[in-house]
């Protein structure tokens, strides 16, 4: 059972101060450094703004069939704000009436019988705040009870947890109502419940992954942290698996009961966000009954996808999120914003390899292949050691690249269709008279079908993609100086444009292929020596026939690749990025 005595503040707050609070509200101490003249007078003042009883516990049920109140409802009573109940709580030590309509609590301070002249001021100003229900997550009843006490307690209220925006932050904010009539606080309880229970999108049960090796070895830390407990406030069942290998959480979404879930969340890093999103996305397939070793139109995912936060990179959750903050993730978890993704395919000689969101060829798939050779290195300088390195060995991939990109027809469509979470079918025209070739060295490749943002690169890798509009960026950087390359790397980190160079290129387009051609003679031996040659027009050669990707932060070992968006074919709990409102909302005046 909930106990915090607190006006308002952080849930993790709440927990930890509750001790103090509670200590506050014990008998007074034999040694008071208080004025007690000072609290005589206030207490008068609070006498004074009393209230006759049945005025305290009028609960004015005006309720009519439950059903319509659910959220969606476009009722009149919506519209009328006709309150459901009345009442009086005190609210920040003030008086108040509230009312509770199926849209929002309001209240407004009371004026005393006989009210002084800070009441007359105060009054002048007084105007009805409200909070939307539709920014509550949780309601609860307020007890006070003794250290160690786990049950019961004397009532002192009902506590609404509210979900505030501050800039693209998200976090809980809790309102106290107070008032120790216990009759009063279960009508009210009990109508905040119903109403909340209306709110269709928010999920109630959850398959949870957690990678407990993620970046620093934190993502299980931040699970019980700083997510679990706002889980728990919102009465929402986990199911947890703290994964104990790469693959275990695909191979468990392969095979278990869904049904049981509204969602899944994961915790962890880009990798194990594309592996979770891999997984439903390849259970939808067998469930549908797709053949993935052909060509095959996807079916979206079943179930949406939550992501915590708590790798290197995150372009996955920050993309979504904007922000890469877990308790924002988990917000958008709970208050089940859901926002359609697109997702690319990567296939082999029409066999599905994998589902996956960004991939990178060259530069990006070599130093990830170099870090996952040094992962007993700790994970910064892990990334850092394969990226001078690869560096130093800079060379390009010679490879013939074929494109199909989106018409201007497509692209006037794209607009229209990004809410159309309907669309289960890729802008498929496979005219091979469409498909566009380049060929020659090239020392990256990015196909990118979300905008990819993070820390190292605020703008996003591929700034110029959305999350829906079903298309991919493919950004491709011709063989050049190494000094040259670091100047493109470089630009990533800061505002100036990253493509203002005559070796790099950016195409929107549907599908990609890549297709690199073989030489004879190197070996991905030669990557560990810094051999001295002419990198610059020495191309890449992999001995086995087969090239490292980099797909959202994951090692794939291939050869010929063909890379397909799907538009919104994943749902993800977040939203979308380029709409998120920089004001901060909070408890509103009308
Ligand atoms: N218990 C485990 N031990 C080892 N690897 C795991 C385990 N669980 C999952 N994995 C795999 O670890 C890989 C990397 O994890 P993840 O992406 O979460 O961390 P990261 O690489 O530190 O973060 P980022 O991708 O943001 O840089 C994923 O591909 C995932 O499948």
């Amino acid at each position: 059972m909930f106990e915090s005595p607190r006006r308002c503040g952080n849930i993790l707050n709440a927990w930890s101060e509750s001790l103090e609070e509670l200590q506050e509200t014990q008998p007074v101490s034999p040694v008071s450094t208080d004025n007690p003249g000072k609290k005589r007078k206030k207490k008068k003042r609070e006498q004074q703004r009393s209230f006759s009883v049945p005025q305290l516990f009028t609960a004015a049920s005006v309720a009519s069939d439950p059903e319509e109140r659910n959220r969606g409802d476009t009722d009149q009573r919506a519209e009328t704000e006709e309150p459901i109940v009345r009442g009086i709580f005190q609210i920040e030590k003030r008086s108040c009436d509230v009312v509770l309509t199926a849209t929002r609590v309001i209240w407004t301070q009371i004026q005393p019988e006989t009210p002084t002249a800070g009441d007359i001021k105060a009054s002048e100003t007084n105007q009805d705040e409200y909070v939307e229900l539709k920014d509550i997550f949780a309601v609860k009843l307020k007890r006070r009870r003794s250290v160690g006490q786990q049950t019961g307690g004397t009532l002192l209220g009902i506590t609404l947890f509210q979900c505030v925006r501050k800039g693209k932050k998200l976090k809980d904010h809790a309102i106290h109502l107070s008032n120790l009539s216990v009759d009063h606080c279960e009508v009210w309880f009990k109508h905040l419940k119903d109403l909340l229970n209306g709110f269709r999108n928010r999920p109630k049960s959850l398959k949870v992954f957690v990678n407990p090796n993620s970046h620093k070895k934190e993502a299980h830390q931040i699970y019980k942290e700083q997510v679990e407990p706002l889980f728990k406030l919102a009465d929402i069942k986990t199911d947890i698996t703290i994964t104990e290998n790469k693959g275990q959480a695909l191979s468990i979404l392969k095979e278990c009961k869904l049904d049981e879930y509204d969602g899944v969340v994961c915790v962890g890093g880009d990798g194990t966000a594309s592996e979770v999103a891999y997984g439903l996305l390849l259970r939808a397939q067998m469930d549908a009954g797709r053949d993935t070793d052909s060509i095959f139109t996807p079916v979206r995912a079943p179930l949406p996808l939550g992501i915590i936060p708590a790798g290197s990179t995150d372009v996955v959750a920050c993309s979504v999120h904007g922000i890469r903050h877990p308790v924002t993730a988990a917000m958008h978890i709970i208050m089940g914003h859901l926002q359609s993704v697109d997702v690319c395919t990567f296939s082999s000689h029409s066999r599905l390899l994998r589902f996956g969101f960004s991939a990178m060829f060259g530069f990006g798939g070599r130093t990830l292949a170099l870090a996952e050779k040094h992962r007993w290195m700790p994970s910064n300088q892990r990334r850092e050691f394969a990226v001078i390195k690869t560096l130093a060995n800079l060379k390009p991939e010679d490879c013939e690249l074929s494109f199909l990109p989106l018409t201007q027809s497509q692209k006037v469509t794209e607009g229209k269709s990004r809410n159309d979470s309907t669309k289960d079918s890729p802008p498929n025209t496979d005219d091979e008279e469409e498909w566009q070739k380049i060929k020659g060295l090239f020392l990256n490749i990015s196909i990118m079908a979300i905008p990819c943002l993070c820390s190292m690169a605020p703008r996003g890798l591929a700034p110029n993609t959305r999350l829906d509009n079903g298309s991919m960026a493919l950004i491709v950087v011709r063989n050049t100086s190494r000094a040259d390359f670091i100047k493109h790397l470089k630009r990533y980190g800061s505002l100036k444009n990253q493509f203002s160079f005559s070796f790099v290129e950016t195409y929107t387009v549907q599908a990609v292929k890549v297709r690199p051609r073989p030489w004879s003679g190197w070996g991905d031996d030669t990557l560990e020596e810094n051999v001295e040659i002419d990198s610059k027009n020495t191309p890449m050669i992999s001995s086995e026939g087969s090239y490292p990707w980099n797909i959202d932060g994951d090692l794939m070992e291939a050869s010929e690749v063909c890379i397909r968006v799907h538009p919104q074919l994943i749902t993800l709990f977040g939203v979308n990025t380029e709409e998120v409102d920089e004001s901060t909302v909070k408890c509103s005046c009308i």
